[in-house]
C-alpha cells in the first residue's frame, strides 16, 4: 500500500497498517457503541496525553450526545520504546470524578501498566462507573486484569507511530498508523 501523507519521513516506516480513513470509521463505531451505552447518562471522557489529543478531538466529534472533556498526563515511558514500569502524575483532571461516569481514552495499551493504575487510581476517587476506551491494543495487554471495554482494533507486538503515537517526539502528527522502521530505534 502506498504511504499516503509520509513522504517527508523516508524510509523511517516500514509498512502502513491504518490509513486515516480507517481510523475515522473505526472512531465513528466506537462512538456509536458508547452512545449506546451511556444512553440518557452523563458522561466525562479522559483523555491521557499526549497520544490520545487525535482520538479524543476525533471521537468527541463523533459523538452525537454532550460530553464532557479532561486530560490527564502520566509518565511511564522516557523516551525509549519500552515502559519504565513506573507511572507518575504529571498532570492530574481539574474535574472532580465523584459520582460521573468517567471514559478513558488512549491510543494505544501495550503493556497495560498505564491503564491498569490509572484506573486503579480514578476508581479510588468514587467514580460511578469507569471503563477504558483504546483505538490499539498489543497482545501483552489482552490479558491485563483491567477489563477493556472498546478496542479499536488488536495488533500484533511491533512498535507503531502516528495519530498521536511518537518515537522521541517525532510522527505524532502522521495521519495514518505505520510500524517504525527497526533501525529507527535499535
Ligand atoms: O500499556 P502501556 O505499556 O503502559 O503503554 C501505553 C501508554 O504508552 C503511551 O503513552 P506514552 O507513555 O508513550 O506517552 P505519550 O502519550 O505522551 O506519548 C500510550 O499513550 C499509553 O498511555
Ligand atoms: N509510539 C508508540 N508508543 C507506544 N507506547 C506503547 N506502545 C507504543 C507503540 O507501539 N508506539
Amino acid at each position: 500500500m502506498a504511504l499516503m501523507d509520509t513522504e517527508y519521513v523516508g524510509d523511517d516506516l516500514v509498512k502502513t497498517l491504518f490509513t486515516h480513513d480507517e481510523i475515522q470509521a473505526k472512531v465513528e463505531e466506537m462512538a456509536r457503541r458508547i452512545e449506546k451505552d451511556y444512553e440518557g447518562e452523563d458522561l466525562l471522557i479522559v483523555g491521557v496525553l499526549r497520544g490520545a489529543v487525535m482520538i479524543m478531538a476525533d471521537l468527541a466529534r463523533a459523538l452525537n450526545r454532550h460530553v464532557e472533556m479532561d486530560w490527564m498526563a502520566v509518565s511511564s515511558y522516557g523516551s525509549g520504546t519500552k515502559s519504565s514500569g513506573v507511572v507518575r502524575i504529571l498532570k492530574d483532571l481539574d474535574t472532580d470524578v465523584t459520582g460521573k461516569h468517567v471514559l478513558v481514552v488512549d491510543e494505544i495499551i501495550d503493556s497495560g501498566l498505564t491503564l491498569t493504575w490509572l484506573t486503579s487510581n480514578l476508581t479510588s476517587r468514587g467514580p460511578a462507573s469507569i471503563e477504558i476506551a483504546t483505538l490499539l491494543r498489543k497482545p501483552e495487554a489482552v490479558s491485563m486484569p483491567v477489563e477493556v471495554k472498546y478496542v479499536g482494533w488488536d495488533i500484533p507486538d511491533e512498535f507503531v507511530v502516528g495519530y498521536g503515537l511518537d518515537f522521541n517526539e517525532k510522527y505524532r502528527n502522521l495521519r495514518d498508523i505505520s510500524a517504525l522502521a527497526p533501525h529507527i530505534y535499535s
